[in-house]
């Protein structure tokens, strides 16, 4: 099987260079408009679907991005990956603005967003204990290293709804949980990944302290832009530097995500929803068969 990538890319990540025949292709699903139009082609010889996460120009508040939309469309354009870059603020001393974050765990604060493909009509139950694929997650963090970028390897990211960043109390409750990181659009994205039977890695950058820290002031617009275009090339470098690490077969899951619906449908053939199933036909048509 041929391995196809899709890069997410998040606040200050609006388009990746380098790639052979290049071009921005409007896809259409049944849950609506992705973000943006989709850039495909070929880096090194792997197939690659760049989405803006928040379209061209940063159009889509974090509450209202057709989360749904997205993940269908890396999926029916047939990505087998997806790589997700965020900027995040630090709940760590030791996770500096500029680092980079492998994130490997999640917690979901957010409050207003359609967490699932599933529902009446068609349950189903994946697992989430494993939220991110731990191969694809390990060649992200080689790809930064090469890049020179100080990597942490794991760390839980917590979603707020937003769009306004968080108190100060809320921002220490969120330290107190042990949380590493904290952004706007983890969640649902990764839940949406798994169901949908995607590797999904979360690569983060950190762009300032939140508001906990006493020696920084709050985080502002203007001090996670200021990081973002300082770091600018780290997210694009880190996707130049995975062909090589990853290469263009690819073989089964060791981890079982592209496997993950397996065992979690329980609406019995006979009771599924014909119109949920239709719609389902790009996430979960291998087992469905739709
Ligand atoms: C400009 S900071 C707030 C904004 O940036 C992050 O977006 P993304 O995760 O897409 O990089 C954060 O989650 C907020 O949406
Ligand atoms: N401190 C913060 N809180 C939420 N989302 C963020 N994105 C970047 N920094 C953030």
């Amino acid at each position: 099987m041929q391995r196809k990538i899709g890069v997410i890319g998040g606040s200050g990540v609006y388009q990746i260079e380098g790639l052979e025949g290049a071009g921005w292709t409007a896809v259409e699903t049944p849950w609506g408009a992705p973000s943006d139009q989709i850039l495909t082609g070929r880096l090194a010889g792997i197939e690659m679907a760049f989405l803006p996460r928040h379209g061209r120009g940063h159009r889509h508040a974090p509450g209202d991005l057709p989360y749904r939309a997205n993940i269908d469309a890396l999926k029916r354009l047939g990505c087998t990956d997806v790589i997700a870059v965020s900027a995040v603020g630090s709940l760590r001393e030791d996770f500096r603005p500029g680092d980079m974050v492998v994130v490997d765990q999640f917690i979901d604060r957010s409050t207003s967003r359609e967490p699932s493909f599933f529902g009446s009509g068609c349950v189903a139950h994946v697992s989430l204990a494993d939220p991110t694929c731990p191969a694809l997650s390990a060649a992200c963090a080689t790809a930064l290293r090469d890049t020179g970028a100080v990597v942490h390897v794991g760390g839980t990211a917590l979603t707020i709804e937003g769009p306004q960043f968080s108190t100060r109390a809320e921002s220490r409750l969120y330290r107190s949980w042990g949380c590493d990181v904290i952004g706007m659009t983890a969640m649902p994205e990764a839940r949406l990944a798994r169901e949908a039977e995607l590797c999904y890695a979360s690569v983060a950058m950190v762009t300032d302290y939140d508001c906990w820290h006493p020696d920084h002031g709050a985080v502002d617009v203007a001090a996670v832009i200021a990081v973002l275009s300082a770091n600018a090339g780290v997210a694009k470098a880190m996707i130049a530097a995975l062909p090589p690490i990853l290469g263009t077969g690819r073989r089964p899951c060791p981890a079982g995500c592209d496997h993950a619906l397996d065992h979690a449908v329980m609406t019995a053939p006979a009771q599924r929803d014909p119109a949920l199933l239709a719609r389902l036909d790009a996430v979960a048509g291998r087992i469905l068969g739709a």
